[in-house]
C-alpha cells in the first residue's frame, strides 16, 4: 500500500492538512507555535506543556485557551492550573504511572477526534525531542503505542527537528519540497531491524537491513539535483516500523 505524506505541510500557513496540536513540557518556539495554533482544530497540553503555553502567550492568555490539559499534574504550576481552570478549559487528570503524560494526552486526543467527528490529517506535537533523554526515548515509544491505536500520522517537532514513525509494510512517499526542509534526514530502526529500500536520498538502501550495531541511516540528505530539477519525493519501504527524522530550515 502506498502512503503519501508531506511532513512539513503542517508548518506552512498555506498547508492543506487538517491538524490537531499537542504541546509538551518543552520550550515553545514562536515561529512554529503560531502557525500550528491557528490551524489546529483541537489543541491540548500535556501537564507542564501548559506552563509553556502560558509563558509564550503572556498578556494574551484568553486568546490561547487549549481544549484540554491532561496529565498527572506534577509539573503544571498552581497559577497556570488555576488560570485555565477558571477559563473553563478541561483539566483531565490521568494518574496512571505506567504511561507518560504524552501517551495519555494523545489517547485522549483520539477520543476527542472521534467524539467531535472531525476529520484530521495529522496530529502535530511540539516538544518531545529535547530536554531529558529518557523523555526523548519515551516520545519514540509513544509513537509506537499510538500507531497501534490510530491511522492518523503523528509528527513530533522541536527546535529544527521533526520525527515520525513510518508504518511497516507500506511504501511511503514523503514530499520534501515545501521549502522548509533542512539539509539532513535520517532513518532510525528504533523498534528493531528493518529491511528497507529507499529512493530520493543521497545514500539509498536497496532491500538492506537497518539495525543498531549494523547500519543506521543518520546524516543522510536528499538526492542532488540539476539546477532546474524539482526535488522528487523520497520513497521508503520497510517491513517494520521505522523512524523518519528530518531537519527543518532555521531562518
Ligand atoms: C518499568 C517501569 N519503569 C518506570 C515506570 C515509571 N513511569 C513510567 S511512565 C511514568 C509517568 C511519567 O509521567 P510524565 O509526566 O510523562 O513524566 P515525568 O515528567 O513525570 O517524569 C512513570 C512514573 C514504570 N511505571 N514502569
Ligand atoms: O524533558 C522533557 C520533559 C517532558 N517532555 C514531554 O512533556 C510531557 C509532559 O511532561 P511533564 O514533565 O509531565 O510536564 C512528557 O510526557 C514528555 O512527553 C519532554 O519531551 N522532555
Amino acid at each position: 500500500m502506498d502512503e503519501e505524506f508531506t511532513p512539513l505541510d503542517c508548518l506552512l500557513s498555506t498547508g492543506t492538512q487538517k491538524i490537531c496540536l499537542v504541546i509538551l513540557n518543552q520550550p515553545l518556539e514562536p515561529r512554529f507555535f503560531h502557525v500550528l495554533w491557528n490551524k489546529a482544530v483541537i489543541r491540548a497540553c500535556a501537564d507542564g506543556g501548559a506552563n509553556h503555553l502560558y509563558q509564550l502567550t503572556e498578556g494574551r492568555w484568553e486568546s490561547f485557551l487549549p481544549d484540554y490539559i491532561s496529565g498527572d499534574f506534577d509539573s503544571i504550576t498552581p497559577e497556570v492550573k488555576n488560570f485555565y481552570s477558571e477559563k473553563k478549559c478541561r483539566l483531565i487528570e490521568t494518574a496512571d504511572q505506567d504511561l507518560t503524560d504524552f501517551t495519555k494526552c494523545l489517547a485522549l486526543m483520539l477520543d476527542e477526534i472521534k467524539t467531535r467527528q472531525v476529520q484530521v490529517d495529522t496530529i502535530v506535537t511540539l516538544g518531545g525531542l529535547g530536554g531529558r533523554f529518557d523523555q526523548t526515548m519515551a516520545t519514540v515509544e509513544t509513537l509506537f503505542h499510538i500507531q497501534k491505536m490510530s491511522e492518523i500520522p503523528v509528527v513530533v517537532i522541536q527546535d529544527s527537528s521533526l520525527a515520525c514513525l513510518l508504518r511497516e509494510g507500506r511504501k511511503h512517499q514523503l514530499y520534501v519540497n515545501t521549502g522548509l526542509e533542512g539539509e539532513w534526514c535520517g532513518l532510525i530502526p528504533m523498534g528493531g531491524s528493518c529491511l528497507t529500500s529507499t529512493s530520493g536520498l543521497r545514500w539509498n538502501l536497496d532491500n538492506q537491513e537497518l539495525g543498531f550495531g549494523k547500519l543506521v541511516s543518520t546524516s543522510n540528505t536528499y538526492e542532488e539535483l540539476d539546477a532546474k530539477e524539482e526535488r522528487k519525493p523520497v520513497t521508503i519501504s520497510t517491513d517494520r516500523p521505522l523512524l523518519w527524522t528530518m531537519g527543518i530550515k532555521t531562518e
